[in-house]
This record gives C-alpha cells, sequence and structure tokens, in this order.
C-alpha cells in the first residue's frame, strides 16, 4: 500500500485544517472558513486576489441575499471590509441589534463547487457554514489540496464502521450490558452502542437511536427530552431484559455543541429551534442517519422495534436494510422549559407527540 494520503484521508487532514484556522486548496481556489480565520491570515489572503464569502441558503435568507446557486449564495467581499464584517454575516448572534445592511453584491457566474465543498467541509468540522473564497492559479505550498468533485462525491457516501472494543458494563438499569465502541473510516466522532442482555440476531430487538445531548444527558437540561427519553430507553430495555441503544455522537442534530449553543442564544432572543438552526446556516436537521443503520447491521441486526417519535429515524432505517417491525413510542414529561420545544418539533418537524 503506497504511503500517499487517500482521498477520506485527506478530507479528515483538510477538516482539522480549517478547525484550526487553516486554509485549504479545493481545484484553484483557496478556501478559509470565516469562524476561524485569524486577522494576520485575512490579511495574506486579501493580497490573492478578489474574495467572495460563501454562505448556505438558509444563512441567505436571513440577510436577505440572492441565491443564483440553489444551495449557496456568493457574496462579494467589500475592499474595506475586515473580519468583523465576515464574522457578522456569518454568526447571527449580531442579527437582531446590529443588523447586516446591503446591498450586498453576488456574482452570478462561475464554478461553485469549490465554495460547496468548503461549506459542506465547514459543516462536517461542526465550524459554521460559512467560507472565504479566493481564487488562486498558484497555490501556495504546504495546504491540503483537493478536487471539488470527488471531495464532495466522497463526503457524501456512508462511512464505514470499525467495531474497536468492547467490555461488559453494568449498569443501574441493566446489570447485564456491554458497551461498543464503533470508529468511522473517516476521522469523524466514534459512536457507541450499549447492548442490553443477548438478544437475538433472528428477531425484531427493541432499539433506541440516540443522538448525543451533553446538555440534556449530562447535565440535566430541562429545555429538552433527551435526558429523560435516554432513561426511559435504557429502563425499558433494562425491563424486557434485552435491547440495543446506539448513542450517536451528533450533538445538537449534527451541528455540535458550540453551534447548539448559538442556535440557544438564539432561541433566548426568540426564535424556535428550528429558525435558530437556519439563521446559522444549517438545515433543521443535519444529523447522518445512515450511521445507525451501519452500526445495526455491523452487530449482525435486520430488524428492530424502534423507540422513537420521529418518523424519518423509520424511513431512513428502513431505506438503508434494517427493517422496523414496530414503533415504540417515546413519550416523557413535559416542563414549562421544554413545552415549545416539543410542540415545535410536532409542528414544523414531524415528530409524533
Ligand atoms: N440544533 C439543536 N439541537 C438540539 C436542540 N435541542 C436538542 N437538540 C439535539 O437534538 C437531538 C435530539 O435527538 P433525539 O432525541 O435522538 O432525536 P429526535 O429527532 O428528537 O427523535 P426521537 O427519537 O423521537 O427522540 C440531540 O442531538 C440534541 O442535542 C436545539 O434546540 N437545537
Ligand atoms: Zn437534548
Amino acid at each position: 500500500m503506497t504511503l500517499i494520503p487517500t482521498l477520506t484521508e485527506t478530507l479528515s487532514r483538510a477538516r482539522a485544517d480549517l478547525r484550526i484556522g487553516l486554509p485549504v486548496i479545493i481545484g484553484s481556489q483557496l478556501v478559509a472558513a470565516v469562524e476561524t480565520l485569524r486577522p494576520d491570515r485575512l490579511e495574506t489572503i486579501r493580497a490573492l486576489g478578489p474574495a467572495v464569502l460563501a454562505i448556505t441558503e438558509p444563512r441567505a435568507r436571513t440577510l436577505k441575499v440572492r441565491v443564483y446557486d440553489r444551495d449557496l449564495a456568493r457574496i462579494e467581499v467589500p475592499p474595506d471590509a475586515g473580519l468583523a464584517w465576515l464574522r457578522a454575516v456569518a454568526d447571527p448572534a449580531g442579527d437582531l441589534m446590529t443588523p447586516m445592511k446591503g446591498p450586498f453584491r453576488s456574482p452570478r457566474d462561475g464554478q461553485v463547487d469549490a465554495h460547496r465543498a468548503g461549506i459542506a467541509l465547514a459543516k462536517s468540522a461542526q465550524l459554521l457554514p460559512a467560507v472565504l473564497v479566493v481564487p488562486v492559479p498558484e497555490p501556495p505550498e504546504g495546504l491540503t489540496r483537493l478536487s471539488p468533485g470527488p471531495a464532495l462525491a466522497q463526503m457524501a457516501t456512508e462511512a464505514v464502521m470499525a467495531p474497536v472494543a468492547d467490555a461488559r458494563l453494568p449498569l443501574l438499569s441493566a446489570e447485564n450490558s456491554r458497551l461498543h465502541i464503533f470508529r468511522p473510516d473517516n476521522g469523524e466522532a466514534e459512536h457507541y452502542a450499549v447492548e442490553i442482555g443477548a438478544p437475538s440476531r433472528a428477531k425484531p430487538v427493541l432499539t433506541r437511536l440516540h443522538s448525543a445531548c451533553f446538555t440534556g444527558d449530562v447535565l440535566g437540561s430541562l429545555k429538552c427530552d433527551c435526558g429523560p427519553q435516554l432513561h426511559a430507553a435504557l429502563t425499558a430495555m433494562g425491563q424486557a431484559g434485552e435491547g440495543v441503544l446506539l448513542y450517536l455522537n451528533q450533538e445538537g442534530r449534527g451541528i455540535g455543541l458550540a453551534n447548539k449553543m448559538r442556535a440557544y442564544s438564539l432561541q433566548n432572543q426568540g426564535f424556535d429551534t428550528v429558525e435558530a438552526n437556519h439563521r446559522l446556516g444549517f438545515e433543521d436537521d443535519e444529523r447522518d442517519f445512515r450511521i445507525g443503520a451501519g452500526i445495526l447491521r455491523k452487530m449482525g441486526f435486520s430488524s428492530v422495534r424502534l423507540m422513537t417519535n420521529n418518523p424519518k429515524k423509520v424511513a431512513m432505517l428502513e431505506s438503508h436494510g434494517i427493517s422496523v417491525a414496530e414503533r415504540v413510542p417515546l413519550i416523557t414529561p413535559r416542563n414549562r422549559h421544554n413545552t415549545a420545544y416539543l410542540d415545535v418539533k410536532a409542528a414544523k418537524s414531524g415528530h409524533l407527540l
């Protein structure tokens, strides 16, 4: 085997580069994440040529920027615009106090694959989806290089999950349990499976796909239903004597904890959970639901009784080789902090509550 990095490995490097504030080269464009860009580097980048800022369609809608490229919009960066201007376009925190005023000039022509790949990389690095893009006919040495088309195609493929380690882990809710760790081949977060009892692989297994919620699962936040859902699922599996709970590290419906806190801050300004995601430039739900199906298949399960109120989880499993024999509702108590959130999930996200 050659020592030259594969595309998957190069993408993983590029993601790390953006997180630490290094630009990457995509095709013939230099691409930098606005969130991690430092002032001295911005100056060097601006000296290379005319820059555009690429943002997603939901962020563009908030800023009333014209969208000519379907899922993304480009804004010409004015000559006198500095880091504060770029950050104000990228980050909605100041939208209400100091609204961004146009007119924004949006180019219509040219290729946008590099911009699109840059935004996808920023999202997978759990950064704000806004990237500065400058054409570089002669790319500087030392930066990670990608081709836009193959990069986009590779990012859209399903990660391969490898079992890494597992051990017995007696739980309060189920003494006879094992924790399994799965590692994806794309350098992204590891995911966990709690196997309770010794469920048969030949019949539907009681299953929960739980997305990480540090605030709810660990801190006992009252703003969402995650903590109570996690414990209710484990308790039900303990009582049944068997089950599988997948703990998927897709915090904040896939946007990461930092962005989730940005979303909470917008919710404190009066926006609901879906509007907050959109103002930040994300879709309502950025989770890759294939991960859960992949882990279940790896564990030898092909049929589940799924504990969820989210019909999309059912549909996703069905379309990725896991049949859902039954949907088991998972209703937890309301309180004055989570009731509006639960109503929005029902009204806008199709949850059956
Ligand atoms: N972006 C964002 N994420 C949130 C917010 N509140 C909770 N979350 C995240 O939402 C996810 C909830 O995941 P789940 O409970 O597995 O999924 P679900 O889609 O609600 O479906 P159920 O199976 O019915 O619970 C977790 O990743 C939480 O961190 C919010 O206001 N904004
Ligand atoms: Zn939560």
